[in-house]
């Protein structure tokens, strides 16, 4: 009774293993602004100041921080502020692990598409798409889609139509979500798209923006952003340094929109969840359900508590994670975690999460540098392993990678294949057994040798992430989920029904705090854990006989 219907490669996710790519979009991730290409002449005057404030835009943002506030008391939720973190969102009620917290749609939103890669303006998928025939820029799945989108299409469509060819291969997706905040701002104002409480462009107003802080070539990089935004629409009634200060926003405020693999499709604006602070011990997590963000409890969360989520990977030593939130998000991280730094079980974390392991096979220990700086000494047994035997098998490795990387890019996965097996085995006697360099090498494996429909060799990488998994995502935390998921599927296609009903399982009790029940993807998954449990007890019963 196997549920073989479809090809084995679509049962099996894949891509989110991309979430290792050095410049992440990676689940809840905030996007990262693409730099424009060609661009005209910069206006950095005054680009630092705040801009001016008016009294009648505070009336009326205090208005709309009240229709806020009466919105999320219906949720059992409240805005406050805390001082060094800004507005922070708390409850009113207890909440419950896998409670939904709250949803919300984008306000704006566009599929991250690039030369090489599409997606429906609508619904992000990357099937059956065709071009919008003027302006070349948006493609769709279909007419549904087409006229769904067709009031923001309109005023973009037309614009973009204006502009050379060269021109228009400048636009990402940051200059074009900057063009549909525009273009939504003017429906509101034209009553064509009502404002309600919960989604109004006041609330975009209120988002922070890092204005004063962020540095100089970056200020220049969002002047030529908005110089780009301003020549595409030509509208007399905004500012270039409004349309800065919006990027500046984007790149601490939006998130990357991710299917329920944590593949990331796209990237949008959702001023409400936006007023969410990080953790890097959260207390909620944040998943899409198409285009919709939806925050649930991934523990139980008392009244008056604030509501947390974790804006970067999690499973990064302390030091990387502070400088990732100290280079994006430019605050100091003091959440449970962080404030460790320094301390011992957090040097030690650091050491075996990305250092190097004990030359002693049989040892566990984690290794410093020793005091001359001359080579690494084993905290557990005292060996010491030099710098220059570490140099080694680090430019080995570098070397197998570039090749790897090459032979990926022509397309000869298996030479690819081998180059990082061979890394794998380096990487086992340079880097501890719980290193992420080394649990990245094995992801590679496993999503090409899934692609290769290898499931026997896939299987076998992929068991032996999981306990590194478990060690770097405690609790609940969707990717330990989506990997037993991953797990189960191999088993379960292999034959391996009690190890896959076992892993399936473990999918089932985390994902469905983290994802619901009720999307398709859970449904799926329920039901092949059915199906799994199923064919066990025939097995079971068939040996009894
Ligand atoms: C998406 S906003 C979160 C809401 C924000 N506090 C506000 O007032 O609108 C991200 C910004 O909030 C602040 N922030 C978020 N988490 C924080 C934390 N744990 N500690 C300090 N500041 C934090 C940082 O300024 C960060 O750039």
């Amino acid at each position: 009774m196997s549920s073989l219907a479809c090809s084995p490669i679509d049962r099996i996710s894949m891509a989110r293993h991309q979430r290792w790519d050095p410049q992440p979009p990676f689940t809840q991730n905030r996007a990262v602004i693409a730099k424009p290409h060609r661009l005209c002449d910069q206006n950095l005057k005054g680009l630092h100041s705040p801009l001016t404030p008016r009294l009648d835009r505070r009336a009326s943002a205090e208005a709309s921080m009240e229709q806020l506030q009466s919105g999320l008391g219906g949720l059992g939720l409240t805005v406050s502020t805390v001082p060094e973190k800004g507005r922070c969102l708390l409850t009113t009620r207890d909440i419950h692990p896998g409670e939904v917290i709250i949803s919300e749609e984008a306000y704006v939103c566009v599929p991250n598409n690039s030369s090489s890669e599409w997606r429906c303006e609508g619904c992000f998928t990357s099937r059956n798409l065709k071009k919008c025939s003027a302006c070349h820029v948006v493609w769709y799945c279909g007419s549904q889609c087409q006229k769904s989108e067709w009031k923001f299409h309109r005023f973009e469509c037309d614009a973009l139509s204006k502009l050379d060819k060269e021109r228009r291969k400048s636009i990402t997706p940051s200059i074009r979500l900057m063009l549909k905040l525009y273009i939504r701002r003017k429906l509101e104002l034209e009553n064509i798209i009502p404002a309600s409480a919960m989604s109004n462009y006041k609330l975009v107003e209120a988002l922070v923006s890092h204005m004063s802080d962020i540095d100089e070539k970056q200020l220049v990089m969002y002047a030529q952003m908005a110089n780009l935004v301003n020549l595409i629409l030509q509208w007399p009634d905004i500012e270039i340094k409004e349309i800065a200060e919006n990027f500046s926003k984007f790149a601490c405020n939006a998130h990357t929109i991710c299917d329920s693999e944590l593949r990331p499709l796209g990237t949008g604006l959702y001023p409400v969840i936006s007023i969410i602070n990080h953790s890097c011990l959260p207390n909620s997590v944040l998943v899409f359900e198409g285009r919709s963000a939806v925050v649930r409890a991934v523990q139980h969360i008392p009244k008056a508590a604030e509501v947390l989520i974790s804006y970067v990977e999690t499973a990064r030593s302390t030091m990387t994670r502070l400088k990732t939130l100290k280079e994006q998000y430019l605050f100091a991280c003091k959440c449970p975690r962080c404030i460790k730094v320094g301390q011992y079980d957090d040097i030690q974390e650091s050491a075996t999460l990305e250092g190097y392991k004990c030359k002693n096979n049989g040892c566990d220990g984690f290794l410093l540098r020793d005091s001359d700086d001359k080579g690494f000494i084993c905290q557990q047994c005292g060996l010491s392993r030099s710098k220059e035997e570490i140099k080694k098998i680090a430019s080995e490795i570098k070397s197998l990678s570039d090749k790897a990387l090459m032979s990926e890019a022509s397309h000869h996965s298996q030479e690819a294949i081998s180059a990082y097996k061979k890394i794998e085995n380096l990487q086992r006697k340079l880097y501890h057994h719980y290193s992420i360099s080394l649990m990245q090498t094995r992801e590679k494996l496993l999503k090409m040798l899934m692609e290769l429909e290898d499931w026997n060799e896939a299987l076998y990488y992929c068991r032996l992430t999981i306990p590194v998994y478990q060690r770097l995502y405690p609790g609940f935390h969707p990717l330990l989920g989506l990997q037993y998921y991953t797990c189960g599927k191999l088993e379960w296609l292999l034959g391996d029904t009690e190890n896959a009903v076992k892993s399936l399982t473990n999918a089932v009790d985390v994902l469905r705090l983290t994802h619901g029940t009720n999307t398709s993807f859970m449904k799926d998954l329920l039901l092949k854990l059915d199906e799994a449990r199923a064919e066990a007890s025939y097995k079971l019963s068939s040996q009894d006989e």
